[in-house]
Parts: C-alpha cells; structure tokens; sequence
C-alpha cells in the first residue's frame, strides 16, 4: 500500500525527498557503456548511494521507453534493485478511455509493480477510473505543472474566477479520492499555488518536480506545505558528477535536499 509505505519511508528515513531516475544516455557517467546496461549500471548506483535518504524514487517511463525493449528491461531491472520498503512512484502521466486506461494501469501496477503512478486528469473521471479503484495503490494527478507552459491550459480561469487546476485540485479532493489514495502534482517553480492548493486540501500529498534544475526552491515548497510535499529531484542529483564518483557526488546533493529533521511531523 503506497501511502503506508510512503509514511514509514519518510519516517524511517527522516526524509521527504523523491529522487527521480530519469537516466539520460548523453549525460551518464563516461565510463559506463551509453545502453540499457549502462543505464541499469547507473541507477543501481545511485540507488545503493542514496536509499537511506528517500520516501520514495519516481522513475520516469520516458528515458525507458526510448531504448525500446532493452529501455523496458531496464526499467524493470531498476525497480527490482530498490529495496522492497521505498515506494516506487512511476511517472508517467496516463489517462485515456476506460479499456485504454485498464490496459496502462495494468502495464503499471501488474506488470512493473509499481505503487503509484502520475495521471492527467483532462479526459476526466473515468480514463483514471482503473487505477483510482486499485486502493493499494496511489494516484498523483498533474494540478499545476512546474513548466512554463502550464498556464496555457491550467491557468485558465472560470466562471467563478479561479483557475482551472483549483477545479482539478477540487474533482481530486471531493470525489475521485474515495479510496484515500489521490495526490496532487504541483511544481515548486509555482510556491503560491502550492500554498493555496495545501491550505485548501491540507489532507492531499503534494508530489513537487521541479527542484534544482528548474529552478524550484526548496525552502519555498517546505513553507509552502510542509511535509504533506514528496519533493522530486532528477537531474541535479543524477548528474552532480559525470566522473567515476557520480554515485558519491549524488549522495551528497541528495543530502543537501534533506528536510530538518524537526520539520517531519507525519502521524
Ligand atoms: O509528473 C512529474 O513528475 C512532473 C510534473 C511537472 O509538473 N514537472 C516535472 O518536471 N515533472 C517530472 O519531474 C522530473 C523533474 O526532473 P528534474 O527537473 O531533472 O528534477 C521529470 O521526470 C519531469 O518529467
């Protein structure tokens, strides 16, 4: 069950920091063969360097997909190498008719195994009815993105003068959370919403990208909400050091990201 897992995690670790496995061919380390096996190499590193220091890691299905079955196989190799008691957040924002949903949640949650995945909420309730249902499992579904052109469609305001992600942020809370496993992504380029978000729906975890290379500030996300935020770094820890001591060097930025200890407070 994610939010279990999630919740002795970040206990156990003191720590609510996401480390995202997006492995770029171009930026692995030199002495690593640029494939799949390189790849597998590299985030087995990484997570060995860094599994006392997250709640959770979030691999990103795109760096997989792009290397075709090996990128697959690599992927699977990935989650299998992350100690069974931290949750494995599959980023990879699905949504779409009904049998095409239960097919995508299948692929996650059966298939890879993973505990909880990232959803765009834009066709609506029933194309996340399929991993909605799946309570041992959890959905953190895209509200206010942390990219620039998330306010072509996100921040459109509506008839009663809010933005459409507080309508989203509202669907989540109100009813598509029925089985108490619903999320909200919500980038830490954007502090203000996040605060708005938080105090609105204090009881949602907030999934924050946008960390580091970004721009996003951590200081900013933990005012923001506290520790209800899995904040996600990818790049700024995956590729602190391109040398033979990349998984060192990647401890270290991980644990610059780490939340005072005091500041955790999870029941
Ligand atoms: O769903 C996500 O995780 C996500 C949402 C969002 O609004 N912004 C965002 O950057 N992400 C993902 O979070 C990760 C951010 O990576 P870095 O910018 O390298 O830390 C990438 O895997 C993005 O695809």
């Amino acid at each position: 069950m994610f939010m279990q897992k999630f919740r002795a995690a970040a206990i156990s670790n003191r720590s609510t920091l996401c480390i995202g496995l997006d492995p770029d061919l171009a930026r692995l380390p030199e002495h690593l063969p640029r494939d799949a096996a390189g790849i597998v190499q590299f985030n087995q590193a990484i997570i060995d360097a860094t599994s006392d220091l997250v709640c959770a890691y979030k691999p990103n299905i795109a760096f997989y997909e792009a290397l075709g079955s090996a990128g697959w196989q690599a992927l699977k190799q990935t989650i299998a190498s992350i100690p069974s008691h931290i949750p494995v957040l599959l980023d990879a924002k699905r949504g779409d008719i009904g049998s095409t949903a239960q097919a995508y949640a299948s692929a996650a949650f059966d298939e890879l195994g993973v505990d909880a995945i990232t959803l765009s909420p834009y066709m609506g309730y029933d194309s996340l009815q399929p991993f909605l249902e799946r309570a041992d499992k959890a959905c953190f579904i895209l509200c206010r993105t942390s990219n620039p052109g998330g306010d072509d469609v996100q921040n459109l305001m509506l008839a009663n003068g809010e933005p459409l992600f507080l309508k989203i942020a509202e669907l989540v809370a109100e009813r598509w959370n029925s089985n108490h496993n619903c999320g909200l992504v919500v980038g830490a380029t954007y502090p203000a919403e996040i605060a708005t978000i938080h105090q609105r729906y204090p009881q949602l975890p907030l999934l924050v990208p946008g960390v580091g290379s970004q721009g996003g500030a951590i200081e900013e996300v933990q005012a923001a909400a506290g520790d209800q935020a899995i904040i996600n770094v990818s790049r700024s820890v995956l590729y602190a050091n391109g040398g033979s001591s990349f998984a060192e060097a990647a401890r270290k930025v991980a644990q610059a990201f780490l939340v005072p200890k005091q500041a955790l407070n999870h029941p």
